[in-house]
This record gives structure tokens, C-alpha cells and sequence, in this order.
């Protein structure tokens, strides 16, 4: 490993290396590896291996590559695979698998049986297996410039493609690879082609068996995203027989999965599932008939579903005032669902005995009281627990095993010991522990935790009014959740004291330096009298540049007034609030932006809600258009097109220069691709009203999507004839990195382009830009890229006081909320990427603090 980044070879690939935060990165093309360095082995590490063979593999071939560098065809083939779109459809392939890259050992059972390939395909498109498909296969090819071409365009006008249906076949072809590349070789053109590389193509076989019908739980489901509520729950399980290939699993209930629009966080491990979801109640019965007919959960999942009986208006949801607590699916493996530090796994079904909640109620109030833990962590227990339970006072879940030891060292074993937790998964642990390491003979849990207890006997209580006495909870105060509502209130009990004055209180949130950010308990007055912050020190760095992070807590605090004033010391003092004003004054200072633009943001919030604050907007777009305005050769490339709202500026700008032009924007959404179709048509009736009424027609057309690699292209005659092609793809990156190779083979022209603008995935801006920086193809000498929200709404300036690496509360349900810990590791590599562009010898940078902070880099 070599610090630095570093091509490795020109051409089709060009690994980088490089040291990010302690650890080393690979960027491999579309196929991203991390590999940790020795200083950061650990669970990070273990995790990542655990989670992808085939990336290992990949890091692998790759540094045997390195290491033979000068005889990289003794090594390697690269096989260059497409998957048919029949095939795609059938198997609702994901992005990754659609298309990708595989490398195949010389003189191994891959280059020399059908088997050997096929089992090669499998590791990285999964899907296939499971499928019956046809192989076949193309050489590279050579351009009439004596390049090597690796198209799918070449295919057909008389290019030969081979059957590829037995060992034979597969034989010959890697030697006629062999036979190609040495030629080239021999011819001198050898920079193009770097290994023996051919193309595979995978296609449906007419003969194959018809797919299995869809799943009985599908049949007249309604459809999701009509739902006018969403449903939160929560489940786990602990499968006896564990789950076998965690990546598979997985990968299956995400397409179990996809058709109801469900959101959440779920982690997956060898030992079980771990979910915290919301789903459109709508379809909740069909959901919860599909969970119970996959066999790793059904019967184990313990307790069923816990689902939340009050559902929330989805509006509320989407567009409420707090963030929703989910906006994705993350299903991720992980090595453990709950982090505990144990030596050795326990047997997870020997863990002692559910109780449902209302028997527990009863024995908690028997006569001779049993030893009643709270397996919580102390920031759960400090504002709400059982009348009588005793806190284990844990930091993390994984300081609970010496804790219990000590507390029960001298307590004999057949006392009954009564264990209770959030959702229950702990105490499945705790109970192991207790019955199978310690001996205890009589251990019981809470059913569900607390918030099923807590749900039970609410539903008690509506069914029995006359003993609503005798089924008032006995848990005091509130209880504190993992999605992203913090906690639920379920009596009026203080049971916590403020952090800043000592007074009793129930609220709890986190402080809103982010640089801290630490969990707190704190009063109502001293929330707003600290501005959400844990202490003097930190409410200074808050107030003084840092961005107000939205706090988990409901009652967000806003300062009011605002300036410059001069603190006691004599200092000018920056209140931030004074920014909001500075932007303000700038947009009323700057040109307006033409009527187009207002329509353009209408419908992104009509079609796009959630992603209405991605535009580039008003003074941003003019900007644009002013950048556009002076490229060379009127030729800007955007990554990340949305809707079309700095297209259209740019189109704007380059079209103002009167020459022509062109304007490339690339997109992943299908219907953010169809919603900017309409704004760039519009231009073509200019920036004004009619343009504006031509984009108001959109109210009541349905969009027209793209598929995959598809594209649309207008020339705009009333704009200097400017032409812009927007193009539907999965992964911009790989389109910038094939451009990079043989211009793209977009049938653009072989020129490159005068400004980029990336805009779109912010965990690989260094990616994107290094592509342009290492390219003339991409992007020409003194071309300019122009990077977007690299202030990451000032969150930037925490990120490089820190050096922690996220939560580590070791519970597996995480306690930042999700949103807030999104947000600080977005910031963590907005900050680096700042920190490592300025640094780059071939670029020169500005960083403006205009909105979100934009960066104009210039290649040398
Ligand atoms: C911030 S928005 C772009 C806003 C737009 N440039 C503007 O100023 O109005 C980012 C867009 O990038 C898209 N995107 C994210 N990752 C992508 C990828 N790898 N390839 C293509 N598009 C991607 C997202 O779907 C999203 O629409």
C-alpha cells in the first residue's frame, strides 16, 4: 500500500489507493473496496470482510496485479459482463448487478470450464444462480484508429460473437484473448489494453422454465403509496438453525420486501434480525403475512411484530416537522444484531422465560419482590424505569456482563430474576447469560420490553375501565426509542435531573454542538437558556459559527435577533443567524432568476417532495448560468440532474454565448429524468412565460421515465442552438470513468468538456473529481469542476474537530438518530474532501460560501 492516490494503469482500470481518516480505500471503477489499516483492525474491519467476499477477492487480484504489474497477463482476464434487460426484469436485479466487472484467475477452473465462469458470474451477480441463462461473448475490438474499443455497439454489423455453452468454448475464448492482447501488444498500441479482456453478455434462454408465480401474500395488495399513514414496528428473531449466508438473506428480503414500500433500518447477522420499520398501513396485513412465511423470522420472530397501534398521517410523516425517522431501506449485515462483547457466542434459545406483559405486571406487585434488572444503558434509565428496578448503570450494553456478575455474586441461584429492556432483544442475551455463564435457574423477561408492556396494558385499560387503578403503569417516566423519536412519555414522572441545573425532568435529547453532541437530560427553561446545549463551553461554540444542528429534541431552539456583537473581552462575535441575512441580501441583489425557474421549483415539489431542497436555486443557477456563459467551447457536463434546474441554467448560459453548446447531465432516478424532460423542453420555448406555461402543462401529464441507459436529447434552436442530452444511468461515475477510456462512447463528439459540475452521490465527490483532475478526455486543462454543499450546512467545521468514528454505544440500535448521525459522517467526508482538494497539486480552489458552500476547482 502507498499513501497517495495513484493510477495504476491507463485505460479501462485505474484503481486509486489512497489513506482516508487511518484506513486505505480502494476505488476500483463502479466496484468500491475499503480495506482497513492495522491501526483500525476491528470490528470495522471484521464487518467489512464479513459483509463482501467478493470485494476481498477483488482487493486481492488487485494487489497481485500491482505486485506483476509488468506481466499483469499472467494474472488476470477481466471479463467485461451485461445482463439482458429481460433478465434484469424477471430477476429485479439491483444496480450492481446489472452490469459489472469480474476477473478470472489464468489456468483456473473459471478460464477453463463453463462451471468454473458461471460459479466466477455468481459471486458477483448473485441473482444468477438461481436462473437459467445463455452465455455468450465478444472479443475487444478495434477502432478504425487501431484503439481498443469495449462497446456494446460494436456488437452486430458483421463483429463476431461467440457461444459461449461448454468448456471447450470457454477454453478458446480466454485464449483468443490471450491472442488479441499480445497482438496489440506486438502492434504498440498497448497503453489501450492492459490484461487479456473480453466481454460476456448474459441473456434469457428461451427454454428456461417460467418463473414462479408471485407470492400468495401480493395478491390484491392495495397499492403502497396511496397509504394515507405509515406504521411503525419492530420485530427480532434468533433463528435456531442461524442464517447461513447473511449477504444472500439480506439481498432476498430487500426483494421480499421492495413491493411494500417499506422503510427502516434492519440489521442482519449469523444470530438473527434486528428491525426497526415503518411500512404504508395500507398494506401492513400483507406485510406481516410475507414476514411470517420466511422461515428465518415466522415462528422466531419473538413476540411477533411489535407494531405501534397509532399509525402517522403520512403527510405528517414525509413533511412534517421533525425528519422522518426512516427515508430508506438500509438492510445491513453486520457481525452480531446486538453488539455484546462476549468471548464466546451463548445459545440464544436457552435464555430463560418470556413473560407476557400482563403476568409481569402481577408479579411485580407480589408480595416478596424478585431482584428486577434494568439492562438498559444509564441514559435510558436516568428518565424512566420500573418502580423498584434496579439500573445496571452501563455506558454500553457490553460493560452489562462484569456488572451482573458483581451484582449477583452472592445471590443464590434459584432466586427468580426478572430482566426487562427497550424491545426485549437484550434481554435474550442477558437471559443467556444469567442461565447458562452464572447458573441462575429462574430467570424471567419482559415480553416485548417496555413497549409492549406499555402497549398492553394501554389496551387493558380500554377494555377494562373499572381497574384502570390496577393497571397504571409501574414503568415511571419515559422510554427512550431508536427511531429517531427519541422516547415516549408514558407517565408524567421526572425521574431525570437536568444536566445544567439539577433539576428534575423527563425531557432528553442530545446537545446541539455537534462536536459534542452528547446525550443529556435538561429541563425545559435550561434547553432554551443553553440553546440546546450540555454546557456553557458548548452553547459558545454553537452560537459562535457552528450550524444550528435541528435537535432530536421537539423543542428546537432559535435565537433570536441577531449581529455582530462584541463579547465582554472585546472580540467581535459572529452570530450565524447574520449568514441567513447576508444570503438573503445577496439573492435581493442578484439578477432574478427567469419565471422558468419559480415553475421548474413548483413541480419539484409537487413530483419530488422530499428531494425539493436539492435544487441549485435562485442565486446558485445564476451563477451557473454566468460559469456556462464562459466556457471555451460551450461544453458542460452535470452529474446528478434531478429535475433540471441547473441543466436548464446551464443550457441558459451556454446558449447566451450563441455558438452551440452542449450540455451532458446524467441521472439515476427515473422519475427525477422524466420531470427534468419537461423542464428542458420547456427551454425551448425560452426563459419566460411561455416556457412557464409549457412547464405548467406537466400538472396534468403523467411523466415519461427513462430506462436505464436511455436518453433524450433537444436542440435548442431559440438558444444559440445549444444542445442538451440528459441520460438515464445507475451509476454517473461509471459513465465519467468510460468517458475517461474512449470518450465515453456516447457519440458526443471527442471533446472535452469546459466545466463539470458534480452534483450528485456526496460519498464519492473525490472519486468523481480525480476522473476529471486524471483525464483530458473528461475534462481539458483549465476546465473547471464545481462542486456543491461542501459546507454541508456548516456541520464541515465540527467534522474537523473530530475524530471519533460514530455512535459505539455498542446496543445495536444506535443512539444518534439516524438523521444526525447521517449528517455528521456526510460531513466527516464533505471535510476531508475539502481538506484533500486543496491540497492537489492540479487543482486550484475556491471555496465560495454561497447557500450550501460551492467549490470552484480548476484544473491546472
Ligand atoms: C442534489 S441532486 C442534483 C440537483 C441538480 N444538480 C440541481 O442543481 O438542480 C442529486 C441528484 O443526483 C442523483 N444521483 C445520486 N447518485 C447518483 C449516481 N451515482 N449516478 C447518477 N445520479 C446520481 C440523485 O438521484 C439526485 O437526483
Amino acid at each position: 500500500l502507498r499513501l497517495g492516490s495513484f493510477r495504476l494503469q491507463r485505460g479501462i482500470m485505474r484503481p486509486n489507493i489512497r489513506k482516508v481518516d487511518g484506513r486505505h480505500r480502494f476505488c476500483f471503477g463502479a466496484v468500491q473496496s475499503r480495506l482497513y489499516s492495522t491501526a483500525d483492525m476491528g470490528k470495522r474491519a471484521a464487518r467489512e470482510k464479513a459483509k463482501n467476499e467478493v470485494r476481498l477477492r477483488n482487493i486481492r487480484y488487485r494487489e497481485a496485479s500491482s505486485a506483476a504489474r509488468g506481466d499483469a497477463a499472467s494474472t488476470l482476464y477481466s471479463a467485461k459482463v451485461s445482463v439482458c434487460p429481460v433478465l434484469r426484469e424477471e430477476l429485479n436485479l439491483n444496480g450492481r448487478e446489472k452490469r459489472g466487472r469480474v476477473f478470472v484467475e489464468s489456468d483456473s477452473f473459471a478460464s477453463s470450464s463453463l462451471q468454473g465462469l458461471k460459479n466466477e458470474l455468481h459471486a458477483f451477480f448473485r441473482a444468477l444462480r438461481k436462473s437459467t441463462y445463455l452465455l455468450s461473448a465478444q472479443l475487444p475490438q478495434v477502432n478504425e484508429d487501431g484503439e481498443m474499443v469495449l462497446d456494446n455497439e460494436m456488437i452486430g454489423d458483421g463483429k463476431l460473437e461467440l457461444d459461449v455453452s461448454s468448456d471447450e468454448d470457454v477454453a478458446n475464448l480466454f485464449k483468443e484473448a490471450v491472442n488479441f492482447y499480445e497482438a496489440r501488444q506486438n502492434i504498440g498500441g498497448a497503453e489501450a489494453i492492459t490484461r487479456p479482456t473480453v466481454l460476456l453478455h448474459v441473456s434469457k434462454d428461451p427454454n428456461a422454465p417460467a418463473p414462479p408465480p408471485p407470492p400468495a401474500y401480493l395478491d390484491n395488495m392495495p397499492d403502497p403509496t396511496t397509504s394515507e399513514h405509515m406504521t411503525m414496528l419492530s420485530f427480532y428473531s434468533f433463528p435456531p438453525s442461524q442464517i447461513q449466508d447473511v449477504d444472500e438473506f439480506c439481498l432476498n428480503l430487500r426483494r421480499a420486501w421492495k413491493p411494500f414500500g417499506a422503510l427502516g433500518r434492519i440489521y442482519v447477522a449469523k444470530e438473527g434480525v434486528n428491525a426497526q420499520m415503518s411500512v404504508p398501513t395500507n398494506v401492513m396485513s400483507n406485510f406481516r403475512e410475507c414476514c411470517f412465511a420466511i422461515p428465518e423470522l415466522g415462528e422466531y420472530m419473538e413476540n411477533g411484530l411489535n407494531i405501534d397501534p397509532v399509525p402517522i398521517p403520512s403527510k405528517e410523516f414525509f413533511h412534517g416537522e421533525n425528519p422522518p425517522p426512516f427515508k430508506n431501506l438500509h438492510i445491513r449485515p453486520k457481525s452480531q444484531i446486538v453488539a455484546d462483547g462476549l468471548d464466546k457466542p451463548l445459545d440464544w434459545q436457552r435464555a430463560g422465560n418470556d413473560l407476557p406483559p400482563l403476568e409481569w405486571h402481577k408479579k411485580l406487585q407480589a408480595d416478596e419482590p424478585p431482584i428486577l434488572l434494568d439492562c438498559r444503558n444509564s441514559y435510558e434509565t436516568g428518565v424512566g424505569k420500573f418502580v423498584n428496578a434496579e439500573p445496571l448503570g452501563t455506558d454500553t450494553f457490553r460493560d452489562s456482563w462484569e456488572i451482573l456478575k458483581d451484582r449477583l455474586k452472592d445471590v443464590p441461584r434459584d432466586k427468580e430474576v426478572m430482566t426487562y429492556c427497550t424491545g426485549g432483544i437484550r434481554c435474550v442475551k442477558v437471559g443467556a447469560y444469567l442461565e447458562q455463564e452464572l447458573g441462575f435457574k429462574n430467570v424471567s423477561r419482559l415480553a416485548g420490553g417496555i413497549i409492549a408492556y406499555d402497549r398492553t396494558l394501554e389496551k387493558e385499560r380500554e377494555k377494562n375501565p373499572q381497574e384502570v387503578e390496577e393497571l397504571s403503569s409501574l414503568f415511571h417516566g419515559t422510554n427512550y426509542v431508536f427511531d429517531g423519536r427519541v422516547g415516549r412519555q408514558i407517565t408524567d414522572h421526572k425521574l431525570g435531573e437536568c444536566v445544567t441545573c439539577g433539576n428534575m425532568t423527563n425531557l432528553l435529547g442530545n446537545c446541539a454542538n455537534t462536536a459534542c453532541h452528547k446525550r443529556m437530560v435538561q429541563c425545559s427553561a435550561c434547553l432554551t437558556g443553553f440553546d440546546g446545549c450540555c454546557s456553557t463551553s458548548c452553547q459558545t461554540r454553537f452560537v459562535n459559527g457552528l450550524a444550528k444542528s435541528k435537535r432530536s429534541l421537539s423543542s428546537g431552539v432559535e435565537r433570536e435577533g441577531g449581529g455582530v456583537t462584541k463579547s465582554s473581552s472585546g472580540e467581535i462575535d459572529f452570530d450565524p443567524s447574520v449568514f441567513d441575512d447576508v444570503q438573503e441580501y445577496s439573492a435581493e441583489h442578484s439578477s432574478e432568476a427567469p419565471e422558468l425557474y419559480d415553475a421548474i421549483q413548483r413541480n419539484t415539489e409537487r413530483y419530488l417532495p422530499t428531494g425539493a431542497h436539492m435544487t441549485s436555486g435562485g442565486v446558485q443557477g445564476r451563477l451557473l448560468a454566468s460559469l456556462a456563459s464562459m466556457a471555451r467551447s460551450g461544453r458542460v457536463l452535470e452529474v446528478g440532474t434531478f429535475t433540471g434546474y441547473a441543466t436548464c441554467a446551464f443550457a441558459e448560459g451556454v446558449g447566451a454565448g450563441g455558438g452551440g453548446g452542449l450540455v451532458l447531465t446524467l441521472e439515476r432516478d427515473k422519475l427525477a429524468v422524466g420531470v427534468a424532460r419537461h423542464h428542458i423542453r420547456a427551454l425551448s420555448k425560452g426563459t419566460g412565460a411561455d416556457g412557464w406555461k409549457f412547464v405548467g402543462e406537466l400538472d396534468n401529464k403523467t411523466v415519461a421515465e427513462l430506462g436505464e441507459g436511455e436518453e433524450f436529447a433537444v436542440s435548442l434552436e431559440d438558444l444559440g442552438g445549444v444542445q442538451v442530452v440528459s441520460r438515464r444511468c445507475n451509476d454517473a461515475l461509471a459513465v465519467l470513468e468510460e468517458m475517461a477510456a474512449d470518450w465515453g462512447g456516447l457519440g458526443l463528439g471527442e471533446e472535452p468538456f469546459d466545466l463539470v459540475f458534480v452534483d450528485a452521490d456526496k460519498t464519492r465527490l473525490l472519486d468523481y473529481v480525480e476522473v476529471c483532475l486524471a483525464s483530458d478526455k473528461v475534462l481539458r486543462k483549465g476546465g473547471a469542476i464545481l462542486v456543491d454543499n461542501v459546507l454541508w450546512k456548516g456541520a464541515v467545521i465540527a467534522a474537523g474537530d473530530r475524530n471519533e468514528d460514530g455512535d459505539g454505544d455498542g446496543d445495536g440500535g444506535g443512539v444518534e438518530t439516524k438523521q444526525t448521525r447521517r449528517k455528521r459522517k456526510l460531513a466527516r467526508i464533505m471535510h476531508h474532501f475539502n481538506e484533500r482538494i486543496k491540497t492537489d497539486s492540479r487543482a486550484e480552489v475556491v471555496l465560495l460560501p454561497l447557500r450550501d458552500g460551492l467549490s470552484i476547482i480548476r484544473k491546472r
